[in-house]
């Protein structure tokens, strides 16, 4: 169980290939201890995914198995990298790259808000990365700054997006079959934006505009100590406030990302597309450092080669069927 340290309980092939020491993090579904792999003394971070902390068998190993296979299939430079994967009984086991830096919580903490350059950086990071599992038809659904992680203590540092559990791969192929058939039966709510992929993918651009509104302003826009109404209500009604104090030295172009995001209506929200091309982010300088940080192989000519990475990787949008590729329609 969580708190026992005895390394009895890990599967042998695990201990064999590494050995796990200190507890680096801690979440709602398990811990993360660092590893040394014996072999190369290289560092891991192990993710301990114990099964009898989810309510049901059922959803335990079904949102475990997810998040693995999504682990597994996804490669981008800011998302969390799977090395291993192992299981017992009660618990599987994650070998995921180490990020020395830790959680983004705790960095925003430490340091109250982060400065607007840095923020501008992450930011610029996490809206790779979410664009790369839109393209892959993956919802991540729980960005937060404990699934930001860092790569080092480094203000300039490389982020990646981890804790795919809540991910949803999206069912196109089930809601094409659906609406292959005949339709009389269905409610109107399958043809309209509640249940296309559009309307899932903008709830990550939601969450990426609390998380920056967090970095920039070092508190969350929504929260139960602010005045009366629930969170949810608040949610609800997209009602937020920028503290003068914090919020002064924020630029306006800053300020009108957040808003663009936190934007109750899906419909009417900033896509992540559409941020990725707001004038806040036209930022050169920012650009050769995230670029520098997540494609290093580039040699140094830098510019061109990362932009032609960006256009291949960033964009690897899946074959979809409806653009026909010679498959039967019946
Ligand atoms: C602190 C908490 C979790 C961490 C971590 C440092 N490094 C890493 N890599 C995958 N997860 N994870």
């Amino acid at each position: 169980d969580l708190m026992s340290d005895d390394q009895s309980s890990l599967p042998r092939d695990l201990q064999e290939k590494y050995l796990l020491t200190r507890r680096i993090g801690i979440g709602v579904c398990g811990e993360v201890r660092l590893a040394f792999e014996r072999s190369t003394c290289r560092k891991f971070a192990v993710k301990i995914i114990n099964k009898k902390n989810f309510q049901s068998e059922g959803t335990a190993t079904r949102n475990a198995k997810t998040e693995i296979e999504i682990l597994q299939r996804v490669d981008h430079p800011c998302l969390i990298k799977t090395e291993d994967f192992y299981q017992t009984e009660e618990s599987f086991y994650i070998v995921l790259e180490l990020m020395e830096g830790g959680e983004l919580f705790h960095r925003v903490k430490s340091k109250q808000q982060l400065n607007e350059s840095v923020a501008k950086l992450y930011f610029y990071q996490m809206l790779r990365a979410v664009q790369y599992l839109h393209s892959n038809g993956i919802i991540h659904r729980d960005l937060k700054p404990e699934n930001i992680l860092l790569s080092s203590q480094d203000d300039v540092c490389l982020i990646k997006v981890t804790d795919f559990n809540q991910s949803r791969i999206l069912e196109e192929a089930v809601l094409m079959r659906t609406l292959c058939g005949t339709p009389s039966y269905l409610a109107p709510e399958v043809f309209t934006h509640a249940s296309t992929t559009g309307y899932g993918l903008a709830v990550d651009a939601w969450s990426l505009g609390v998380l920056l509104f967090v970095c920039l302003g070092g508190y969350p826009p929504f929260h139960e100590s602010f005045g009366h109404q629930s969170v949810t209500d608040q949610i609800i009604r997209g009602e937020f406030t920028m503290v003068q104090s914090k919020w002064k030295s924020v630029s306006d172009q800053a300020k009108d990302v957040v808003r663009k995001l936190l934007v109750v209506d899906p419909m009417k929200r900033m896509s992540i597309e559409e941020a990725l091309q707001h004038p806040w982010l036209q930022d050169q300088k920012m650009l050769e450092t995230a670029h520098r940080l997540m494609y290093p192989s580039a040699e140094g000519g830098g510019a061109a080669a990362a932009m032609e990475v960006e256009s291949t990787s960033g964009r690897n949008l899946r074959k979809r069927g409806r653009e026909g590729d010679g498959e039967e329609q019946h």
